[in-house]
Parts: structure tokens; sequence; C-alpha cells
């Protein structure tokens, strides 16, 4: 056997075996190689980071007789580097020196200590504070009695462990539901979705079933999963046994934070698919920006905990009336104190007062269970923990509910005595820098920071004694970490040190010196610190252990936490807003009065509001109106409304009633889908597709001119086609917003279809757009003159109109010269055939062959033939 059978490394120097060993390990993932004070990377590794990075490329030595490209950052900034690489959507495996170098022969050894991906971040600067980043495994099922993939997901930042089944058609949608940071799949499948998440593979064999639940029942330390309630979803398991693979092998760490796996039934909430979410412009507007939105509106939580819950809950509207009654009543008591003393204002800031106070309780939680947890952290939750009584007895007293919501507060009392008696008052940032274990908590720990503190008093005692013996004023006894204890001279003095004074640094103006007495209490004080800091790190760790038995009630208390601060953020945008409850009824039903645009009525000056009625009587409204006259803007309010009424929220409106909802569809411009190879005819059409497969007479559709996007013709019968099957097949509660006036003409054959319409008129100034929904279908499109509104020249705009007076008295257009000339005169072709076969019937009603001699009968055969025959063109 060759040598470089034994041993794939050979060729290179040690240090790089070791290198290449780690990467092998890590596969395609970054590797950050501990070198001293750096992190360094090679080859691709390297060329792929610094271009991320902006970091310089350079080279160190050679392998196969190549430069090896390589890049580092320094270790004490590696933080900021890690979080701007998985922002970017990467992962970074972490080889850190864990050898002694003093000791090593050969490289220090080293070690993946932790790999950090997008979806597995729990370090409280990689993290964004407001937004969860969860890690989804998808399973995706060979053939078998159960088609269903399989979709587990974790959220390592709290511990939040879920799982769940859904068919091919629905999967996009829950991947959007779930918005997870980073998809891990098995190495054969290729999943397609439009999320923007990470992806990551790993072996097939880590989606077994068996091995999954063999995996799953001994973490959490059961026989069965069956407490869990998760059996009955195997491909789920699938996923969530590869999924807690994944974790424990990227982490290194105990994951004890994880205490349950739990299903989460979809149909438990109001589906929105990908293109709705992005539609209503729920936490993110069309542009991808964070702001104007529904979130950004209603975000006045005062926690990190409470912003992450309110966005959670906007996506995952409730179709259970119990469970949004709940909602709207806890909301409700923070508009009605339960005594005079106080205004529902006064109530509200009391409440968001307290809560400012409150750190991340969640996320610090986690990171007591990962042991990673920081003094400072530890003491905002001491103090946040001393005023929780007083804050749990002011909501007892001051709301009109029961103690369910509050009960929580009052279960962790045992760990405020706990951090009180252990941790300093204001401890430093690190443990490593001491002060974090309070005065008087451990004598030993006392003993060795009165040895360590005495040196003060010491050293100005020396400092005198030395001054008087040498004769030299401004002699100074100092300490720096570096060089420790020291009595510095000024070089104008320097004849008059003493012999027994050893140099220990030059500066350019004095030197520096020691003496025997001053190294024996160096000695003696620097053994002390390192005592006392050791054994702080050990007091530390003990507080930490204390406090394992106490993460499911931290966890608890965070999320009741969480949940106030929802319930008055929602208060206070009510309260301020005017906003009013909604009443839920379980039949479909959305009927408002004077509803707003949540959004748009706070960038305009004077909103118009408008009502709606749908019912099962009245499921469809068909909407028309001039270009910029309201429409877009009263159906993504009606759909907004019913969110929100469905999340627990109150709704702009003057009243609202709002029944069981199980999916809102909006078709609103869509958009091209280029990378897909979709046009946005073909985008539209698979988006109705959807619609029409799907929606039930719960469900709440937008359609925002359908068929704009093809042939005239084409375009109308498919809008009137596809309302036709809306009403009478689906059923659904349908805005159907179109400019193809035929369609007003639906009610006169269907039952259940009104006609409104955004009022415009002209004054002598122009158009003017009255943003009111009228009954009854629109007269007139106005298209020419929001054109002229809109710039376009005047010479242009006088063609266009004689154009359409020209068409309106029904004579025909110099033909279409556009793209879709050729189905234009396809469709003339038909028309004319049609206009052809009537002149041909008439022509032969009026003849009568009973009172026809032959001669006439044959003039009459010429004549038709000369009139409609093949070459009747030439011939007529
Ligand atoms: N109810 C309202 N009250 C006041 N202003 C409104 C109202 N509704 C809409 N607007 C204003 O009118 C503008 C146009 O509204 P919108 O986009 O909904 O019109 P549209 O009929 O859908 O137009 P198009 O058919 O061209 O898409 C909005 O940007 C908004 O400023």
């Amino acid at each position: 056997m060759s040598e470089l059978d034994q041993n794939p490394y050979a060729g290179h120097t040690p240090m790089m075996q070791q290198y290449l060993r780690l990467k092998d390990e890590v596969g395609n993932i970054l590797l950050f190689y501990r070198m001293g004070d750096f992190y360094e990377m090679f080859y691709d590794d390297a060329i792929i980071t610094a271009r991320l990075l902006n970091l310089t490329l350079t080279k160190r030595g050679v392998s196969n007789g190549e430069p090896i490209p390589m890049a580092g950052v320094p270790a004490h900034a590696m933080e900021q580097y890690l979080a701007r690489l998985v922002a970017l959507g990467k992962s970074v495996a972490i080889g850190e020196q864990i050898g002694d170098p003093a000791t090593s022969k050969g490289p220090v050894e080293r070690k993946i200590v932790r790999i950090v991906s997008p979806g597995t971040l729990t370090d409280e600067n990689l993290l964004p504070s407001r937004s969860d980043r969860p890690l989804l495994a998808i399973y995706k099922p060979f053939k078998g009695k159960n088609p269903k993939f399989g979709l587990a997901w974790l959220n390592l930042a709290s511990g939040e462990f879920k799982v769940c089944e859904t068919d091919e058609l629905n999967l996009d949608s829950e991947i959007f539901r779930i918005a997870p940071a980073e998809i891990i799949t098995a190495d054969s499948y290729s999943l397609e979705t439009t999320s923007a998440a990470a992806m990551s593979k790993t072996a097939d064999w880590h989606f077994d079933l068996k091995e999954s639940q063999t995996q799953l029942a001994q973490f959490f330390g059961v026989d069965s999963l069956r407490a869990f309630g998760v059996e009955d979803v195997p491909n789920a398991l699938c996923a969530a046994g590869a999924l807690l693979r994944y974790v424990e092998r990227t982490q290194n760490q105990s994951l004890s934070h994880i205490q349950s796996i739990s299903q989460d039934h979809s149909n438990e909430y109001v589906i929105l698919d990908p293109v709705s979410r992005k539609n209503l412009e729920i936490t993110e507007t069309i542009s991808g920006d964070s702001s104007p939105t529904l979130f950004s509106l209603l975000d006045h939580c005062k926690t990190p905990m409470g912003s992450r819950l309110l966005r959670k809950w906007l996506h995952h509207p409730l179709r259970d009336n119990t469970q949004v009654t709940q909602r709207h009543h806890y909301v409700q008591a923070f508009l009605n104190p339960a005594h005079l003393s106080l205004n529902a204002k006064q109530l509200i800031d009391t409440v968001l007062d307290y809560l400012k106070t409150y750190p991340d309780i969640e996320r610090i939680s986690t990171r007591i269970a990962l042991l990673s947890v920081r003094p400072r952290e530890l003491a905002s939750l001491r103090d946040a923990l001393q005023q929780l009584p007083t804050f749990a007895q002011f909501l007892q007293t001051q709301l009109m509910i029961d103690n369910e919501l509050t009960q929580p507060l009052c279960a962790v009392d045992n760990i405020y005595p706990l951090l009180a008696a252990t941790l300093a008052v204001e401890p430093a940032v690190m443990v490593r820098d001491g002060g974090v274990i309070a005065e008087g908590f451990d004598s030993e720990l006392d003993e060795l920071r009165t040895l360590a503190a005495d040196s003060g008093a010491f050293l100005i005692e020396l400092e005198t004694r030395e001054k008087e013996a040498t004769g030299i004023p401004n002699l100074r006894v100092e300490y720096n970490r570096v060089h420790g204890f020291y009595i510095e001279v000024t070089k104008t003095h320097i004849d008059k040190v003493p012999a027994h004074y050893r140099r220990r640094q030059t500066l350019k103006n004095v030197e520096r010196y020691i003496t025997p007495e001053l190294k024996t209490w160096e000695d003696k004080v620097l053994s002390a610190k390192d005592r006392a800091l050791s054994r702080e790190k050990y007091l530390f760790d003990q507080l930490l252990q204390s406090l394992q038995p106490s993460i499911v009630a931290l966890q608890n208390l965070a999320r009741t936490l969480a949940q106030i601060d929802v319930y008055v953020s929602l208060a206070y945008h009510a309260y301020t807003n005017d906003w009013v409850r909604p009443t839920l009824v379980e039949t479909p039903c959305i009927e408002i009065t004077q509803g707003r645009h949540p959004v748009v009525e706070h960038s305009i000056e004077r909103f118009t509001p408008n009502d709606c009625l749908m019912n099962e009587q009245d499921r469809m409204l068909l909407i028309t109106g001039p270009n910029m006259g309201g429409k877009s803007t009263y159906m993504r309010q009606v759909a907004l409304i019913t969110l929100l009424a469905r999340m627990g929220s109150f709704v702009p409106a003057q009243a609202a009633t709002i029944g069981k909802i199980d999916r809102i569809f909006t078709r609103i411009g869509a958009a091209d889908d280029l990378a897909g190879g979709r046009s946005t005819f073909m985008m539209e059409m698979i988006e109705a597709a959807a619609i029409l497969a799907n929606s039930t007479a719960h469900s709440l559709v937008l359609m925002d001119e359908i068929g704009r996007g093809t042939s005239t013709y084409d375009g109308l019968a498919l809008a009137w086609a596809i309302a036709c099957r809306l009403l009478s097949h689906n059923k659904a509660m349908t805005l159907f917003a179109t400019h193809y006036f035929e369609i007003t003409r639906l009610p006169e054959q269907l039952e259940g279809v009104r006609n409104v319409h955004l009022a415009a008129t002209e004054t002598s100034t122009g158009l003017a757009f009255l943003h009111e929904v009228q009954e009854g279908p629109a007269n007139r499109s106005y298209g020419i003159q929001v054109a002229q509104k809109a710039g376009i020249p005047m010479a242009v705009i006088r063609q266009a109109k004689r154009e359409l007076e020209r068409l309106e008295q029904g004579t025909s257009i110099s033909p279409q010269l556009d793209l879709f000339a050729q189905a234009d005169i396809k469709d003339q072709e038909q028309n004319d055939n049609y206009l052809e076969l009537q002149a041909i019937k008439n022509a032969i009603n009026t003849l009568d062959p009973d009172n026809m001699s032959p001669r006439d009968a044959l003039d009459a055969l010429y004549k038709l033939r000369n009139l409609f025959g093949p070459d009747s063109s030439q011939t007529s």
C-alpha cells in the first residue's frame, strides 16, 4: 500500500494535514481554524469568505506546488464576522485549539467545538431580537400508505419543538407559515420552494422512522412518544429525528431547554398561501421593507418576546372562535379597568411601564439551559423578578379577568432570593472579569478578595517608604495587567535607584523596577486574584446548576409576559386609533360597518370608511370603478380586518361581525416569476386554479382584475367563468374587482352576487375620487381622465378620446398592433364567421321553394353562391 493510500493528506505539513482532516469532517461548511489570535480559512473557504466579508486574501505555504489561499479574522471580533456570514445564509464550523501548546508535539490538538448555522443560533449577538429563526426539517415520503410530507421545526432560542404533516399542495404555504431560517432535507431530495431560507443537507438514513423514534425517546427520556401526542404523524417524526440529530451534531452543548415536542395542527389556523402573506404586507411590504406593515403598526410591545409573539399571531390567525374570543376578552380587559381609580389610558401606560423593565426572559432561560448565560443577563432577570409580585398584584386587582393569565407570574418566587443572594449588584459582563458573585455569599471568596484588595494600603505604604529611602520624590508604585506590580522612576532620578531594584521595563522617560519585596507581594496578591476568579467561576457554575430545575417555570413566565405584552399592545392600538372589538359567529360572514384600512388610514389625511356585507346569501361583491378609485385598498382592508379579528385583535371599523374563516386568498396583481419561467398571466392562472381548487364557503377570496393579462375576449370569458364557479360551486365569500363591465350583468343571471362601485365625479378641475363604495355598477371607467391626471401628453389624450368615441359608436378601430394582435384577429375571425352564418340563414329564410319556378330556384342558387361561395369576395 502506498503512503497516499494510508494517509490521504500526505505531502502536506502536519498542520495542514490536521486542517484538512477537520475540513473533511465538516464537508462544505466553512471552517474557522483557530491559530493564535486569529481564525484562519484556507483554500476555497478563504476565497469565499474574503469575498463575502471583504477580507484580504493572502497565501500561506504551498500545496501541490500551488500557494494556499488564506484569509483570517481576529478571534476577539469573531462574533461580528459570524453574524454577517450567518445573515448571508452560510454555516460556519469553529475549529478550536483544545490542546496545550506548551506540551504539544506537532500542531496543537484542535476540534470542531460547534457549528453555527442560520437555524441554530442562540447567541445574543447573532440573533435578531424581534423575530424567531426556526430550523425546519422536511421529510418527503417514498411511495406508501401515507403520502404526506413530514415537517418538524425547532426554535433553538426558545426550545419550542413542533411537528406536522401536510400534502404536497400545501407544502409551500406551510413553509411560509413556519418561516424558517434554515431548512434541512435528505441528500436525495431536492426541495422546490420560493422560501429564502438557507438549505442544508443530511444523510437519508437520518430520516428513518425507527431510528428517529429511538432518537427522540432517548432525548426526552421516555419509553414511548405517546405522551406527546405525535404518534399518528410518522412522517413528521422522521423529520423530527433528523432535525434532532442535526442539532445535536452541530451544537455540542446541553439542550435541556427543549422539554417536549408537540403536534401543530395546521387546520387550527386560517390558511394563507405565500402569495397572500406577501400581498397583505403582514410583516414585510411587497418591496421587502419591514415598514409600513401590519406588524410595524401594531408592535407597541415593550419586550422582544412580546414582539416575537405578535409576529407569530399575525401569521397564525385562528379558526376556532373560543380561542379568539378569549384573546379579545383579554384585550378588552386592558380597556375596561376594574376600578374607577384608573382610566384605560392610565392602566395601559402603567402596564407598559412595568413591561419596559423586563429583559428577554425567554432567551435568557434558554441560555441558562445551555450554560451560556452571562452574569449581566442574570442580574437583569433578578431585577425583573424582584418587582414581579407587585406587577402580578397590580394586574390581578386592576383587570377584570380570571387569574389564569397571571398565574405563571407567581410560580417563580424561589428564583429571586437565589439570584439576589448570589449575584453582585452590578456584575461584570463576563465571569472571567470577576466581580460577579455578591459579597458575603461565600466566605472563601471574601477572604481571597480581601487579600487582593488590601494591596491598595500596602502599596501606598511601600511607596512612601521607598520615596524616603531613595530620596526620589516622584517615585510611584503601580500595577498593570501585562507587567504586574512595578516601581516607576523618571529618567532624571535614575542615578538614585538602589542596587536591589531590578529593571522590569524601559519606556521613553521612565524606568520600571521590581524589588524582591514587591515580587513576593505580587505573587501573593496575583495568586489570590486568580484563586478568587476561579472560585467565582465555580460559584457561578453552581448557580447555573441550581437554576436548571426552574427552566420550565421561567419559560412559562416568559410566555405569559409575552402574552400580556401583546394584549396590552393591541389594547393600546385599539385605544389610540378607535378600533372596536369584533363579534365572532360560526356561520360564514364578513359584515363590516365603516371599516378602514389599518395601514393606509395612517398614511393619508382623510380616509373614507366603507361598509362590507358578505354572508351565505350575499357571497360576492363585483367591484367596479376607476383606476385609483380605491378598489385594491377596499379589498385589502376587508382581508386585513378579517385577519386582525381572527388573530385576536380589535379592528379598524365602527362595528364588525366576522364568521369562521378557513382560508384567505388574495389574487392581487401577480408579478412575473421570471426565475421560475412563468409569465404574469401564467402566474395569475396558477393562483386562480389554486383558489378554485381549495376555497370553500368559509373562505375569503380577493380577485383583482383577473384575466387582464390576456386578450380582451379571453380575459373576459375567463373572468366570467371563474366568477360563476366561485359563486355556484365554491360558494366562497368573494370580492371581485374588474374592469370588464360586461361582468356587471352577472347578478341578472345568478343569485348571491351584488354590484358595488367606487364612486368618482368629474368636476371643473378634473376627476375627483370619492373612495366611497356605493351600490350598483360604475357607469364609466374614467381611464382617460386618470391617464390625463398621470401626465400623459394632451395630444395623446385627445386622440384617445376620439378613438373611444369611435369605439363606442361601433366603428372599428385600426387593427391592434400589440403582442395580443394574433389572439384578437382570431377572435375577430370567429365573430365574422358567426355573422356570415347569420346572413346565410337570413337569405335562405327569405326563399319560398313552394312558390318558385325552377328558373327562379336556379337564379336564387347562383345568387347565394355569389354571396357566400368560396370565391365570393372576388365575385360579389
Ligand atoms: N377609502 C379611502 N379613503 C381615502 N383614500 C383612499 C381610500 N382608498 C384608496 N384611497 C387612496 O387612493 C389611492 C388608490 O387606491 P387603490 O390603489 O386602492 O385604487 P385602485 O382602484 O385599486 O386602482 P387601480 O385599479 O389603478 O389598481 C390609494 O393610494 C389611497 O391613497
